[in-house]
């Protein structure tokens, strides 16, 4: 038995969209599905009783900030990231390729992999497949990444193809090194850039190894949406309709239902625990940032349409008061309703899906919640 499998439920006749189901070792994932990101092995302010209060179903964690901190050998001690954690349902990890290029300096590609110096302290470092597979080994996540390079955004076509065929070395390493995978799933990522091409090549490259499930990578990278649709447009119809399809670093709620209404099963983004933190927060009216004085006499629910703990028992005067004094709890009780939204829009996606009406779904949504930046 594999350690992951995808369990196709239907398909939407309206939008093309797909319900189904990912099952790993520790439970059933329900597809399309967003996943809160706890890059240090913590989702942001939140408890593991909070996330499953709010029915998190899985959550991220990061190989690279892990591997610097506290070290993937005292994780490994401790008896993997579940129990350091107290968290026992699904984790998938990031294999850390994106986030040297997003956050070390000093970093040289070889073919063996990646030389960096630490983002924390300086100190040299070197991530390459097999470091990565050894690390996500240790951590003991359900769903590990093979490491990748994700090329900048921009990037010259030449740049981008010889990038995605080391990618396709790399993930080929990756199986190779793969300890077990019975209780491990590894997803391949691929990449092509913004190049319909360089797209195809990648995916055929990976889709001839038949990883368990493949992401989307080189996205969300500072392209326009627009362009990010148009690329999904044509890479979500080289994978396999029997795996899950991952698109990664995408939560926005505009991007999370154009995603699904291509096909995309998983999702994962920084952006609603990132922006909560500076009291700017997704209601069913749109952005609405408390911490700005008009809120300051506001004693009605954050979002009126929302029932999570924060909307039930606090008003918008009192998260802005909280917010403006930097108290923690404001943190919390902001973090808690970003997250509570967009899961409870992929529930929403998911019904919707179920009653063939997703495209009617996006566009009640979109005319309620406003097309702005959100
Ligand atoms: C949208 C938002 C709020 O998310 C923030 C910030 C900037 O974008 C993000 C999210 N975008 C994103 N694209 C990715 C592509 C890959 C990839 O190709 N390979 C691998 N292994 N991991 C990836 C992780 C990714 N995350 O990336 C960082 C830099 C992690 O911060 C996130 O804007
Ligand atoms: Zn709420």
């Amino acid at each position: 038995m594999a350690a992951i499998t995808y369990e196709h439920i239907k398909t939407c006749k309206q939008s093309g969209a797909r319900l189904g189901r990912v099952h790993t070792p520790h439970g059933v994932i329900e597809t399309p599905t967003f996943m809160p990101v706890g890059t240090q092995a913590t989702v942001k302010t939140m408890s593991p009783e909070e996330l499953k209060d709010m029915d998190a179903q899985i959550i991220l964690s990061n190989t690279y900030h892990l591997f610097l901190r506290p070290g993937h050998d005292i994780v490994r001690e401790a008896g993997g990231l579940h129990k350091f954690m107290n968290w026992d349902r699904p984790i998938l990890t990031d294999s850390g390729g994106f986030q040297v290029f997003s956050l070390s300096e000093m970093r040289k590609i070889t073919e063996e992999g990646v030389h960096f110096r630490s983002h924390l302290n300086g100190d040299k470092k070197f991530l390459s497949p097999e470091v990565a597979m050894e690390v996500q080994n240790a951590l003991g996540s359900d769903i590990m990444m093979a490491f990748d390079e994700c090329p900048p955004y921009p990037a010259e076509y030449d740049y981008v193809k010889k990038s995605l065929e080391r990618t396709t070395r790399w993930a080929e390493r990756c199986l190779k090194a793969h300890a077990r995978p019975h209780d491990q799933g590894l997803f391949a990522i691929v990449q092509g850039g913004m190049f319909e091409d360089l797209r195809k090549q990648s995916a055929a490259e990976l889709t001839s190894m038949d990883f368990p499930g493949y992401a989307i990578g080189g996205l969300s990278v500072g392209e326009s949406k627009q362009l990010m649709y148009e690329v999904l447009d044509y890479t979500v119809p080289l994978l396999p309709q029997d795996k899950p399809r991952y698109l990664m670093g995408v939560g926005s709620p505009d991007a999370l239902l154009e995603g699904a209404i291509r096909g995309v099963d998983m999702f994962d983004c920084v952006l609603p625990t990132r922006i909560a933190r500076n009291g700017t927060t997704m209601t069913s009216q749109g952005r609405l940032v408390v911490r700005n004085a008009q809120y300051a006499r506001d004693f009605g629910p954050l979002d009126p349409e929302c029932g999570c703990y924060t909307c039930r028992n606090y008003s918008r005067a009192y998260l802005r008061h909280l917010i403006k004094s930097d108290e923690t709890f404001g943190l919390r009780l902001t973090t808690y309703h970003n997250l509570y939204f967009l899961l409870e829009l992929m529930r929403k996606v998911r019904k919707a899906i179920m009653e063939d009406r997703l495209l009617d779904f996006r566009d009640e949504f979109f005319a309620q919640y406003g097309l702005n930046d959100n």
